[in-house]
């Protein structure tokens, strides 16, 4: 049975998912060192926030297979060492989105009607109604940075609540937008016209201290900011001195820079006019069902050999994407090992031709897949379809692709041309029916040949004698022929011949067949 380590508070149900396929480790508090120390014996890994998926770590995980983020963000895990360890990573991009944008209009109200305030003071045996009287957000502005999933839902509600919505979000479009009721503005007017601020973006080195002590200092005297997406997009020290100096109305944070945040930090002496959280955006029972199934859904199917559907680092490879490409996902493997084997050597571009039906389908993974069967003979297990485009970067190999939807002698047929230190090679391939795999032509030469594991080539002219002596010499070594197909261009020209066979080929062997008068050049494959 695999095993998963998860390693962050998760719902039961995801444990109870996860346990229908492999042993289970619940363990949380680890230390970096106890994790590092532990993910060796993983083929999973479960988390929430807070589980930090350094390099190191990831790296120690030599048998993991898949990443789950009960969540959104993962900004916790080194993603592009995972994808260079052919990690899947996967997340639940939807799961909690309702549960993080209440909270931010949580912490809205709350900071307009000093909520936390009244209760700390009533609790500490006061009656005290004039210190917090608070304001309307009706008829206030809005400003949303980021209207994605939770900032779209904020701006939904805040519109129900009367509020005046602007946004800012360079990659929204102005339908979307008009749509939701939002005004798109540049940054600098948001900063300058919001009554409140809500910050709905993740954090990336474009965004890190987008609030800073300059953009504070054109907000209105009034105003709210508030985090519920990442620590780090706003100056935490800026922020607090603001706060604490009246410069602004108020902030609620509820995610930091370093979290847990640190027992001095600076934020907890900024006064009650600074709400603060521990991360509890995602933190309502619904939402922690909703990402624990959709996560642990996804490492089962991944642990049983099924795509995620939301993979982080396989663009394209979704579940209704793999059903339906699935065979010619599978031919492209094929055709790409059988395309290396040929080149036998490093190759330095790829052609990927997308003829007949699959013209119009989504490339990208036939191109991924193209890629995994080309560096397999190389890179054997370590390939797989999340690391295969970043391994052939890196190498060199230069991908091209082309499409026409004509439909020749099969509905749907890849070609693959790959140049390299041996010179051209191409592969055509197409399916019977709708998943029986061929190879339908070698170097121009066309045939009709069923892979199978253990395959020799032979280029040779096209003269009596040559089936016979190849079929002696193979008989005389104990090798068994499943069958054998001849393809030529003209009579007694230049010719192929592609052997099926049952058992594995000496190399010694190659050596006679190309001494077989008429034999050119011959090749094992091993598909
Ligand atoms: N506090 C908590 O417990 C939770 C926090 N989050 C965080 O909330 C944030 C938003 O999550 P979702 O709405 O699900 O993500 P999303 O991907 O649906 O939306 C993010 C939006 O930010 C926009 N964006 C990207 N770069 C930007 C920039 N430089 N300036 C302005 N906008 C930019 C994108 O275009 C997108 O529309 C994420 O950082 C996520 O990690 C999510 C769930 C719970
Ligand atoms: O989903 C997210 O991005 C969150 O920030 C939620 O974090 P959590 O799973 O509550 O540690």
């Amino acid at each position: 049975m695999p095993k998963v380590l998860v390693s962050d508070p998760i719902d039961q149900v995801g444990i109870d998912i996860l346990s229908q396929v492999a042993t289970v480790d619940v363990k949380t508090n680890l230390s970096p060192d106890e994790l590092i120390k532990a993910l060796p014996e993983y083929d999973a890994i479960m988390i929430r926030s807070g589980t930090k998926l350094t390099k190191e770590a990831i790296e120690a995980g030599k048998n993991l297979k898949i990443i789950g983020r009960a969540g959104v963000g993962v900004d916790n895990v080194d993603v592009p060492t995972a994808t260079r360890q052919g990690i899947v990573v996967v997340n639940s991009p939807e799961g909690n989105t309702i549960a993080a944008a209440e909270h931010a209009l949580a912490m809205m109200l709350s900071l307009s009607r000093y909520i936390p305030e009244a209760n700390a003071s009533i609790k500490s045996g006061k009656w005290d109604r004039k210190s917090f009287t608070g304001v309307e957000v009706y008829k206030k502005t809005l400003g949303v940075i980021g209207l994605g999933k939770i900032g779209s839902h904020v701006a939904t509600v805040a519109r129900a609540l009367g509020m005046r919505l602007l946004a800012y979000d360079p990659f929204l479009t102005a339908e979307r937008a008009e749509h939701l009721g939002v005004n798109l503005v540049e940054l600098e007017i948001l900063f300058r016209e919001s009554d409140y601020i809500t910050l709905h973006l993740p954090k990336t080195k474009e965004t890190y201290h987008l609030i800073n002590a300059e953009s504070l200092k054109i907000m209105k005297p009034n105003v709210r900011i508030i985090n519920c997406a990442r620590g780090g997009i706003i100056d935490e020290a800026a922020l607090a001195e603001a706060v604490k100096n009246g410069q602004i109305g108020g902030a609620a944070l509820d995610v930091f820079e370093n979290e847990p945040l640190e027992a001095e930090s600076t934020l907890r002496a900024a006064g009650s006019r600074l709400i603060l959280t521990p991360h509890l955006g995602a933190s309502t029972e619904e939402a922690q069902t909703n990402v624990a199934v959709d996560v642990a859904e996804q490492i089962r199917d991944v642990l049983l050999g099924l795509p995620a559907r939301a993979a982080v680092n396989i663009p394209g490879l979704g579940p209704d994407v793999w059903q339906k490409l699935k065979p010619y996902l599978q031919l492209a493997e094929m055709l790409g090992n059988l395309v290396g084997q040929l080149a036998g050597g490093r190759v330095d571009t790829l052609d990927v031709r997308l003829q007949g039906e699959i013209a119009t389908s989504e490339s990208q993974p036939i191109v991924v897949a193209a890629l995994k069967g080309l560096l397999s003979p190389a890179l054997r297990e370590r390939v797989n379809f999340v690391n295969a485009s970043l391994e052939a970067k890196e190498r060199g190999i230069r991908v091209t692709e082309t499409r026409d939807a004509t439909i020749e002698d099969y509905t749907g047929s890849l070609h693959l041309t790959a140049n390299g230190t041996h010179g051209q090679q191409s592969v055509t391939g197409a399916l019977l029916g709708k998943s029986e795999l061929r190879i339908t032509n070698i170097n121009d030469f066309p045939i009709n040949v069923a892979p199978s594991h253990y395959m020799l080539l032979t280029l040779h002219r096209d003269m009596p004698g040559i089936i016979g002596g190849l079929g002696s010499l193979l008989g005389n070594f104990n090798v068994n022929i499943a069958s054998m197909q001849v393809g030529r261009r003209m009579v007694r020209g230049e010719a192929v011949m592609v052997l099926n066979i049952d058992d594995p080929l000496p190399a010694s062997l190659l050596e006679e067949i190309v001494r077989i008068p008429g034999v050119k050049d011959a090749f094992v494959v091993n598909l």
